[in-house]
């Protein structure tokens, strides 16, 4: 398996002071910055776009950005967030009216490109098209909101694709999105997940680096 990443959720960040509150987490030890755009729409919470991703790389974040999109449509917005130095691009299946189309959109655009999949989303949308995916997300929470409880049937559902993965022979990420924290993050990593998503876990402690620390302390059993 790859190295584990770790990727702060900024919707549990200040917002007030996002460039700011983003150095420090990235100084505390995240390797990549997760990025959760919601519409309004496909899920009942509105947050930020490619003005506020742009912001962050003119403030001089040069880290990876994720860009999760909850939005729909979602081809429309693709091309604005690439513009603006979205690294990789994920979107929901169900959000997409030609999912293989969308995949090639972000790739076209110079990004990598990944789907997510709710906590009651089948695996099936996988089918013919797991050779143009660079990282498959797991929802374990459902998406539109920070700080809800880990879903504990994810684990399954991990398992599940992990081995999709590794019978595919493709490098493609697993991440897993909602509720990761220092006490189970061991547990989804030993079920197939190499890239977690965390934001009040993170964001809603004084300490970023304590966290993070704890949270690589509790990986290193996994990879030992
Ligand atoms: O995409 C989402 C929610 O829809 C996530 O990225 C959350 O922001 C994760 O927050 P925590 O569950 O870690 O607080
Ligand atoms: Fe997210």
């Amino acid at each position: 398996m790859r190295p584990f990443l770790i990727a702060p959720s900024i919707l549990s960040a200040d917002f007030a002071r996002l460039g700011e509150d983003v150095d420090a987490v990235l100084n505390a030890g995240a390797d990549v910055v997760h990025f959760d755009v919601m519409d309004n729409h496909y899920v009942p919470n509105l947050t930020i776009g490619p003005m506020v991703c742009q912001a962050l790389r003119n403030y001089g974040v040069t880290a990876d950005i994720d860009v999760h999109l909850m939005v729909k449509p979602v081809d429309r917005i693709i091309p604005d967030f690439a513009k603006a130095g979205a690294s990789i691009i994920t979107f929901h299946p169900e959000a997409s009216e030609h999912i293989d189309r969308t995949l090639q959109l972000i790739k076209e655009s110079g990004c990598k490109a990944g789907l997510v999949f709710n906590p009651a989303t089948p695996l099936h949308y996988l089918d013919h098209v797991m050779d143009k995916l660079d990282v498959i997300l797991l929802m374990s929470v459902n998406p539109g909101f920070g700080g809800q409880s880990f879903i504990p049937s994810t684990l399954d559902k991990l398992r599940q694709v992990r081995k999709l993965i590794d019978d595919s022979g493709y490098d493609i990420r697993l991440q897993v999105d909602g509720g990761v924290k220092v006490d189970n993050i061991a547990e989804i990593a030993a079920a197939g997940a190499d890239m977690f998503v965390a934001g009040s876990a993170i964001f809603n402690t004084p300490d970023y680096k304590a966290v993070i620390d704890e949270m690589r302390a509790e990986l290193a059993s996994i990879e030992a």
